[in-house]
């Protein structure tokens, strides 16, 4: 789970992007994120990571298995984030983008 409780749904995303945040400043042993901020690839890590996971979400919705759409879609968003805050951008940058064009 995340740092704090994420007991709103519509705050999940703002408290996962804060988490990520956090271990990117920490570093904590035994942290997933810690482990993609510190691969020895660097970002191409994460950017395989995101071709894997992009990869799955579409077989799955292929498969028309939604629960697996729904579960890589997850690991997606998930390892987007983590990309996004390697590169010093936030989720409120990328809800300003999304604002400009709706
Ligand atoms: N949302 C996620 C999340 N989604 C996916 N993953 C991890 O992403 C990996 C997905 O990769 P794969 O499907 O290829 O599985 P894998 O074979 O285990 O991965 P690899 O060994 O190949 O890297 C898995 O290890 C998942 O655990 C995540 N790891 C963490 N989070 C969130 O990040 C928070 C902080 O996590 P830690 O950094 O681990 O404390 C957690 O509370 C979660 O909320």
């Amino acid at each position: 789970m995340s740092d704090e409780s994420a007991s709103n749904p519509d705050e999940v995303l703002d408290e996962l992007f804060s988490t990520i945040e956090s271990r990117k400043r920490e570093l904590p042993e035994g942290s997933y994120t810690t482990t993609l901020f510190t691969h020895e690839k660097g970002e191409n890590y994460v950017l395989e990571k995101l071709g894997e996971e992009t990869t799955e979400a579409i077989l799955a919705a292929k498969d028309d298995d939604r629960e697996e759409l729904l579960a890589e879609s997850a690991d997606l968003v998930y390892h987007l984030l983590v990309l996004l805050s390697m590169k010093d951008a936030s989720l409120d940058d990328l809800r300003a983008e999304l604002r400009e064009r709706f």
